[in-house]
């Protein structure tokens, strides 16, 4: 059998007395599509960042492809695959999706300023980035500045800059944060479709989308995985309803399917 693409053992980290994280283990598979629910303050974030190496941790290990990675910096960490997004949006609102990613390609690769380099190089960083560009569906908006790109745009173009890195993980905090609900569908469809040898695990509080694009979910509350299963599994425990109750996303115990549609 194959080793996870990205695996947690016993990992968790304190503030102080404060446990925001604990004894967490978390298994992606190489190719999966995974969310991580859990109401505010779980944790979702501060386990992302001990997955990246932003955070060291108190206590456990992180292990990508069957690595122990948990000494490893976050530098190190992305240059073995290991590429995440933010909740908060942070793009350069003057250039446009294809310098942006003309310039995260030339990161990756530790080219300087593109316009030094031998043409048929520079051909080929525009050349990928165009194919990114198309693969995120940004393909007609590469020369829009992305101050004027709807925000769903500018949120899969930062999907596109994280992608730039080649990575065969991809952590995403909350992608749809932000974006009006008639275009997160169509981001999410955009996710999906992303190579099925990337894993991805993604922040989700809209469990519309959550049950609709998830193959697997994990439920973190207060710092602990609660439940982890397919969304059928999740979709019919009566814990992880019970958790949503009373927190400010309780629209989001509606949306949870009693059926779910994948099995
Ligand atoms: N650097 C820090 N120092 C102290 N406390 C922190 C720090 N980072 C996070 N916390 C606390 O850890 C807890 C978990 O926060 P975190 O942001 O990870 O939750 P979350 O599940 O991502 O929440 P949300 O869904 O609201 O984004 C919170 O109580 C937060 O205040």
């Amino acid at each position: 059998m194959s080793a996870a693409a990205l695996q947690t053992h016993g990992l968790g980290i304190s503030f102080g007395a404060f446990h925001a994280v604990s004894g967490v283990n978390l298994s992606l598979e190489p190719g999966a599509r995974q969310a991580l629910i859990g109401p505010n303050g779980a944790g979702k974030t501060t386990l992302i960042n001990l997955l990246t190496g932003i955070y060291k941790p108190s206590a456990g290990r992180v292990l990508m492809n069957g690595e122990d990675v948990t000494a490893l910096s976050a530098d190190r960490r992305a240059r073995r695959g290991l590429a995440r997004t933010f909740q908060i949006n942070t793009l350069f609102p003057s250039l446009t999706p294809l310098s942006s990613v003309v310039l995260a390609i030339s990161e990756r690769d530790g080219l300087g300023a593109v316009w030094w380099r031998p043409l048929k190089r520079h051909t080929a960083v525009y050349d990928e980035a165009r194919e990114l560009l198309g693969r995120l569906k940004l393909d007609a908006l590469a020369d829009v500045p992305v101050a004027e790109l709807a925000y769903g745009k500018q949120r899969l173009l930062e999907i596109a800059l994280a992608m730039a890195a080649k990575p065969r993980i991809l952590l995403l905090d909350e992608p749809a944060a932000g974006v009006p609900e008639d275009e997160s569908g169509e981001l999410f469809e955009v996710i999906d479709a992303l190579p099925a040898d990337i894993s991805v695990l993604f922040i989700e509080h809209d469990m519309k989308l959550v049950f609709r694009f998830a193959r697997r979910i994990s439920v973190l509350v207060t710092g602990q995985v609660l439940t982890e299963g397919t969304p059928a599994e999740i979709g019919r425990d009566p814990r992880v309803r019970e958790v949503y109750l009373g927190q400010a996303h309780t629209h989001a115990v509606q949306a949870i399917p009693a059926e779910a549609a994948h099995g």
